[in-house]
């Protein structure tokens, strides 16, 4: 259980992204609540990424404001940064450096203590045998189980993740929902993106649909 637990972890207020010239979104309000998993969804180019990076304060908004448990993430962005697990489409992992070292990168950023030794972390993630390789020498999906390793340790309570399930075999997706719903579980929320069909999960998931604007 996360120690501090309220109804309103993260709210988005008439969110608006331009791009270019073409406007993504507008007027996009979000309430994520403790306990709830809110998928994005919509086509190619919709604006999906654009409004994560928007929620996890790496892109400023055209208009609108994203808050933190009641406060603007600007004037709260360090607390809001301890609680905010983002993890991008890119795996973001080190292609140099092996899976055990990617976790111990991981670990020494985010300031975090392994809470069991991360060769039984790798194999949690389906990566036995395959620790001490350069993760660039590894396949799609097992790269993006070294990302998502991390989810495994993290702390937050907040997790944002653009396209989780990308490249991973049927067995990593049944992993990564019994974590989704462990997390959700002990009152952390989830914010996605995914094509997926996520309705016939044994959670509960909150919808919400971008259309393409030309
Ligand atoms: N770094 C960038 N600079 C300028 N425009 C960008 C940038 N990244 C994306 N865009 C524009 O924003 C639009 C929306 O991109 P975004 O990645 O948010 O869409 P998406 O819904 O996540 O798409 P997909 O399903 O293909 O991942 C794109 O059509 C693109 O033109």
């Amino acid at each position: 259980m996360y120690k501090v637990v309220r109804a309103v972890l993260l709210q988005g207020r008439e969110l608006q992204s331009v791009r270019g010239e073409r406007t993504l979104f507008s007027d996009i309000n979000l309430d994520v609540t403790s306990g709830q998993l809110w998928q994005i969804e919509g086509p190619n180019g919709a604006g999906k990424s654009s409004l994560l990076r928007i929620l996890a304060g790496l892109l400023p908004p055209q208009h609108g404001a994203v808050l933190f448990e009641g406060e603007s993430i600007e004037q709260c962005r360090e607390r809001y940064y301890y609680d905010l697990l983002f993890i991008g489409h890119k795996a973001g992992i080190k292609p140099e450096l092996t899976a055990i070292e990617n976790l111990e990168f991981y670990a020494a950023v985010e300031g975090l203590e392994f809470t069991q030794p991360p060769y039984e972390l790798l194999a949690q993630v389906g990566l036995v045998g395959l620790e001490d390789i350069p993760a660039q020498r590894l396949s799609a999906g097992q790269q993006r189980r070294i990302a998502l390793a991390r989810l495994w340790f993290s702390q937050t309570r907040l997790w944002i993740l653009d396209e989780p399930f990308t490249a991973l075999d049927v067995s990593g997706i049944a992993l990564l929902h019994e974590r989704f719903q462990q997390h959700l579980a002990h009152g952390g929320a989830i914010i996605l993106t995914s094509h997926q069909d996520l309705q016939s999960m044994s959670y509960p998931v909150q919808r919400l649909t971008l259309r393409y604007q030309h």
